[in-house]
């Protein structure tokens, strides 16, 4: 069966153009004008861009003593419901635990997903088992990506020599690594002071991880990727001190990705200091929200290009879960949801306020993670060839975001009551329409999972110019190298 996209305009982060769009078997066959096919979907007044690529979730991950509580399925239906059609998950061993074996867990669990999803790889600790495995992954298991989490000292916290080694096997096999930039020595110190001083509510989460500990630990990360000839993608920048170290290696031709997310775009830190208990610790999650000046030069980073991708590090727990922590902050689990509402939010913030054109708008929630994913163009395009993840979006079509409208499984929503103008008309998942005018008609393990090649052309040029710049014996007359 064929589907045709008719009188919508295609947007694409280069281009925009009036143009139909036909589908078969699930991928892109012709771009152009008057196509036809079985079943026609009209885009009359609605733009026809790459569905979502959301480069950061954790579902149902085991973290804090719990599990966040979407999983693949209500994940992934959340996803599709705001236009977003493919997921990268992080594949998390416990410390001692096996890549092969964390894996094998993740594929357990992902087998419901109703768009298509891959992961990145967690190293959460370092011996010769990592090293090896590593490259199994890489080269057949079709990852090539590891992350590598700076903060949470006693669980999944790595330090600079196992940062250095995994950087370097990184490099060596043509993978990218990812990390969280906090610096977990000073947050653990910070946190039981706060808690000895009677600061024990929410707030004291946002007090124990001030912006100089993400500033810090960017800079540190990105020095060790560049000695380790490693490009690196910085997850949730949330700050200016981070961002100004992405955007300063960026200038020195240093390979740095920042991925800001939905949330520090647009919500700010002053819920930490609410008077309910529950409204501020659904909020927290690491880093912490910041002022209005962070989120300034976060945008900017999006304007100029200096930051690459929007994500959510969608990570929901109910306020149940939440309230393991009363008493003690650093018991609340990290983490927020968003994935439902990033595209609207990042439209109706950023578009619709004259921040982001709509090329730019694709180019940060689908076009650059695939490239710099390497899965582009199979994702995060519309051309011919390109599997059919389409959203059409109708930039008239607006709602408020209310949690009892959600599809993720919590009972709250952090853009409670938020007007977002902008929303998905139709959104297929290749080649499925999973939605028509807000109602889900996604079809439970629909997705498939996307292997992503080592060796992009980053990594590619990355090493060649490493190769180049190594150092070399100064052959000197008379002199063996070796000694005498
Ligand atoms: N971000 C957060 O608070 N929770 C999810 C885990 C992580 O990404 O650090
Ligand atoms: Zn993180
Ligand atoms: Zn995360």
């Amino acid at each position: 069966m064929s589907t045709v996209i008719k009188n919508g305009t295609v947007v694409t982060a280069d281009l925009s153009y009036s143009a139909d769009v036909l589908v078969e078997d699930g991928v892109i066959t012709a771009i152009g004008p008057n196509l036809t096919g079985d079943e026609v979907l009209d885009a009359t007044g609605c733009y026809v861009m790459p569905g979502g690529i959301d480069p950061h979730t954790h579902l149902e991950m085991p973290f804090m003593g719990t599990y966040s509580t979407d999983d693949f399925e209500s994940g992934t239906r959340a996803a599709l419901s705001g236009g977003t059609t493919m997921v990268v998950d992080f594949a998390l061993p416990s410390p001692g635990q096996g890549l092969l074996d964390a894996l094998q867990m993740w594929d357990n669990k992902s087998g419901r997903a109703a768009c298509d999803y891959s992961y990145h790889m967690a190293v959460t600790w370092w011996d010769k088992q990592v090293f090896d495995e590593m490259a199994v992954v890489v080269r057949e298991r079709g990852i090539n990506t590891f992350k590598h989490f700076m903060a949470y000292k006693g669980a999944l916290m790595v330090n600079d020599d196992e940062l250095y080694a995994s950087f370097q096997r990184c490099a060596e096999l043509g993978a990218t690594p990812l990390v969280h930039a906090e610096n977990g020595d000073v947050v653990a110190e910070l946190s039981a002071k706060l808690l000895a001083q009677g600061n024990t509510g929410p707030e004291g989460h946002a007090y124990s991880r001030p912006t100089q500990v993400e500033g810090e630990a960017t800079n540190r990360a990105i020095m060790i990727a560049d000695m380790a000839g490693a490009p690196l993608y910085v997850v949730h920048t949330s700050c200016e001190e981070a961002h100004e170290a992405i955007r300063r290696a960026k200038m020195q031709g240093k390979r740095v990705w920042g991925e800001p997310l939905i949330q520090h775009l647009t919500l700010d830190e002053s819920e930490y200091f609410n008077a309910d208990w529950d409204h501020a610790a659904r909020r927290v999650m690491s880093p912490p929200f910041r002022n209005k000046q962070h989120q300034d030069s976060l945008w900017a980073g999006l304007q100029s290009g200096t930051l690459s991708c929007v994500a959510t590090d969608h990570c929901a727990f109910t306020t149940e879960q939440k309230r393991y922590g009363v008493g003690d902050f650093t018991k609340i689990p990290n983490g927020t949801g968003g994935l439902e509402d990033r595209l609207p939010m990042l439209w109706t913030y950023g578009v619709g306020t004259g921040r982001l054109t709509p090329n730019e708008f694709v180019a940060v929630t689908s076009t650059n993670i695939a490239k710099i994913l390497n899965c582009y163009p199979k994702k995060g395009a519309i051309l011919v060839g390109s599997d059919a993840d389409i959203v059409v979006w109708d930039p008239e079509k607006s709602k408020t975001i209310r949690a009892e409208n959600q599809v993720s499984a919590i009972d709250y929503n952090v853009f409670e009551g938020k007007e977002v103008k902008g929303l998905p008309r139709y959104v297929l998942t290749r080649g499925q329409v999973a939605v028509t005018d807000g109602a889900l008609t996604e079809e439970r393990g629909h997705g498939r999972f996307v292997p992503r090649p080592p060796n992009g052309a980053v990594n590619t040029a990355l090493s060649t110019w490493k190769a180049l710049t190594a150092p070399r014996p100064v052959e000197r007359s008379g002199i063996p190298a070796s000694g005498v």
